[in-house]
């Protein structure tokens, strides 16, 4: 199979790294572009094989299945642009989720999708989300899912949950990583130990905590049950990110979720000025 990538920014080179890597798709069948070609180039260049194109349309051209990796703003434009270029046969997906499956198959002639990946894939790791355009059959819903299962674990999503399924799978990473060093930090404002201690000691604590609840060790409340002897002093700290936290998850959604709507409006302006011209 061949794999475009359009927009080899952050996201984008993610992607076609953990492609390359887990051998999902060889380099030679891997064919990029981006909008500043030298930062395709630089990734081109550190996978020897990939095919660099500085027009849109031969990636396009060549490519059966792909990616459109731009800001969800960018999009519209974007999908104009390889438009000509898309035959029925192609397989487009977004990989961004404010961009609507309608609105995808209203620009493109072609099977569509929307497959959000998160940072963790690029371990091999983690869940990419997959939404299905209208007229997929479903053997070919499980063929691509199982292409996908090469570096990550698929998981269809309706429509109606993509936002919150994004801000867990995908935002979930930084959000936990942010909650992480702020660990880190108080501990060593508060505490004599060394930074690099509480780096490490976190660090192994959360793999280590991963791997429990890998091997089904645990669930959450079973697990904290078992850390949280009755009167000692994880309790302690327990009360106090009760009290703390209390709110900050639902303010937290509700945050993205309003950024979110910002955004599908000011595409659904973009699209129908583009249906209009
Ligand atoms: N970061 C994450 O963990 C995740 C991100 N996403 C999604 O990935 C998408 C990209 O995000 P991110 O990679 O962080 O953003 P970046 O801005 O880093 O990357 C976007 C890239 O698209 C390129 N681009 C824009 N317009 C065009 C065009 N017309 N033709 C070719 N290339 C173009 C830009 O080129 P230039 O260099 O010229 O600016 C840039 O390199 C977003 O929609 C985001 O929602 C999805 C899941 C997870
Ligand atoms: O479009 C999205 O939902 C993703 C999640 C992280 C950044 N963008």
């Amino acid at each position: 199979m061949q794999v475009g990538v359009i927009g080899t920014g952050n996201m984008g080179r993610i992607l076609v790294e953990t492609i390359v890597e887990s051998g999902a798709a060889q380099k030679e069948e891997m064919i990029i572009t981006n909008r500043t070609l030298d930062k395709a180039k630089k990734l081109a260049d550190a996978y020897p094989g990939i095919k660099l194109k500085k027009k849109i349309s031969d990636v396009v051209k060549q490519s059966n299945l792909l990616f459109v990796c731009v800001r969800p703003l960018q999009f519209p434009d974007v999908l104009q642009e390889i438009a000509p270029y898309v035959t029925r046969d192609h397989i487009v997906s977004s990989i961004t989720s404010p961009v609507e499956i309608g609105q995808l198959e209203q620009s493109l002639p072609c099977k569509v999708m929307r497959s959000i990946p998160s940072i963790t894939n690029r371990a091999g790791k983690g869940v990419l989300l997959l939404t299905y355009g209208s007229n997929w059959e479903t053997h070919e819903k499980e063929k691509i899912a199982n292409w996908f299962s090469e570096f990550s674990h698929p998981y269809e999503i309706e429509e109606k949950v993509t936002r919150v399924a994004s801000d867990i799978v995908s935002c979930g990473p930084a959000f936990f990583s942010y909650l992480l060093q702020s660990f880190i930090d108080a501990a060593v404002s508060e505490t004599e130990i060394e930074r690099k201690d509480a780096e490490y000691l976190t660090a192994e604590m959360i793999q280590g905590l991963s791997s429990l609840f890998e091997k089904g060790f645990y669930t959450l409340p079973s697990l904290q049950k078992k850390v949280h002897v009755p009167g000692g002093i994880t309790g302690e700290g327990l009360k106090v990110l009760h009290r703390q936290s209390e709110g900050m998850f639902e303010d937290l959604f509700k945050a993205t979720h309003e950024k979110y709507y910002e955004d599908k409006e000011l595409l659904a302006e973009k699209f129908t000025k583009r249906q209009d011209s």
